[in-house]
C-alpha cells in the first residue's frame, strides 16, 4: 500500500503558502518532515486528513494505491500537536474516542482498547483523567488512541515536543517498539534534528516562502546501529539545508 500526495498547493490571502509539493509514503517506515516554523508542515498534514481550515484554498491529489480517496479516510490516522486529550474524559474514554467516532459502539471500542493499556504502560490509569498523569503517560494515551484505529498511515505532528529530554528519548524508543509490533507507515513532523536522524528512514526537508520540499535524504544506517556520533554529519547536512534556506 502506498500513499501519494501529488502537486499540493495551498493558498492563503492570494499567495502560495505551500507550492507544488509531492511526497509518497511506502507501506512501512518513518518519514520525517522537517522545515522552518511556518513553512506549512501542519497544513500539509491537515490537508491529507481533509481537515484544512476554511479560508485556505488547496489544489492537489491524494492517492491510495493509485486511486483518489475521500477524506477523512480510515487508512489515515492523526495525532495533532500536543496530546489533544479531552480533560473531562477518563483515559479509557479518551483512548476509545477515535473508534467511537469511526462508528464502533462504546462497548466494542472499550473492548478493543482495554487490552492495550498494559503494553502501552498505562495499566491502572483507565479511570483517571489526563491531569492526573505525567506528560509521558498522556503522550502514550494519545498514541494508544491513534494506534488502536489500525490506520496504515499515521501522521504525527511533533508528538514529543512538549516532553522533557529523558521522557522524549524513552517515548522515541517506545514508538519504535510499537512500530515493530505493528508495522505501519509514519509521517513524523518534527523540529528536532536528533529525533529525525535517530527515528526516520527518510527525511524530507521543507523550505518556506512558499513551502516546498528541497531535499529528500534516506537514512540508511539500521535502527539498532545508529550511534549519536555517526549521525552528526547527517545533522550538519540538514542544518545547512535549513539555514541556507533562511538566508536572504
Ligand atoms: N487557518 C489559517 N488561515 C490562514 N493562514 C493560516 C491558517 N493556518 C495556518 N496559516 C498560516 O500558514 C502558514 C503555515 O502554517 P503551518 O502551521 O502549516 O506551519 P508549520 O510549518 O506547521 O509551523 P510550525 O512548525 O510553527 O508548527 C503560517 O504562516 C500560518 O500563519
Amino acid at each position: 500500500m502506498t500513499l501519494d500526495l501529488r502537486a499540493l498547493t495551498i493558498r492563503t490571502e492570494g499567495r502560495d503558502m505551500v507550492q507544488d509539493l509531492s511526497l509518497s509514503l511506502p507501506t512501512t517506515g518513518i518519514t520525517a518532515l522537517i522545515g522552518p516554523s511556518g513553512c506549512g508542515k501542519t497544513s500539509v498534514l491537515k490537508w491529507m486528513l481533509g481537515i484544512l481550515p476554511p479560508g485556505l484554498q488547496s489544489m492537489g491529489d491524494l492517492l491510495l494505491d493509485g486511486s483518489p480517496i475521500n477524506r477523512p479516510h480510515p487508512a489515515l490516522g492523526y495525532q495533532p500537536q500536543g496530546d489533544a486529550l479531552f480533560p473531562w474524559l477518563t483515559i479509557a474514554q479518551n483512548a476509545a474516542l477515535g473508534l467511537e467516532v469511526a462508528g464502533l459502539s462504546r462497548r466494542a471500542a472499550q473492548a478493543k482498547v482495554d487490552p492495550l493499556f498494559a503494553p502501552f504502560g498505562l495499566a491502572g490509569t483507565e479511570a483517571m483523567f489526563p491531569a492526573q498523569l505525567s506528560g509521558g503517560m498522556r503522550q502514550r494515551a494519545a498514541f494508544l488512541r491513534t494506534i488502536v484505529q489500525d490506520s496504515r498511515f499515521v501522521l504525527l505532528d511533533e508528538p514529543f515536543s512538549a516532553l522533557d529530554a529523558v521522557t522524549r528519548l524513552r517515548m522515541q524508543d517506545w514508538l519504535l517498539a510499537r512500530l515493530r509490533d505493528t508495522p505501519r507507515a509514519v509521517l513524523l513532523v518534527t523540529h528536532d534534528l536528533h529525533e529525525a536522524t535517530s527515528l526516520a528512514d527518510r527525511i524530507l526537508v521543507m523550505a518556506a516562502g512558499p513551502g516546498r520540499i528541497i531535499a529528500e535524504i534516506p537514512v540508511t544506517t539500521p535502527q539498532d546501529r545508529r550511534r549519536e556520533a555517526d549521525l552528526a554529519p547527517l545533522r550538519e547536512t540538514l542544518k545547512s539545508l535549513l539555514l541556507e534556506d533562511l538566508d536572504p
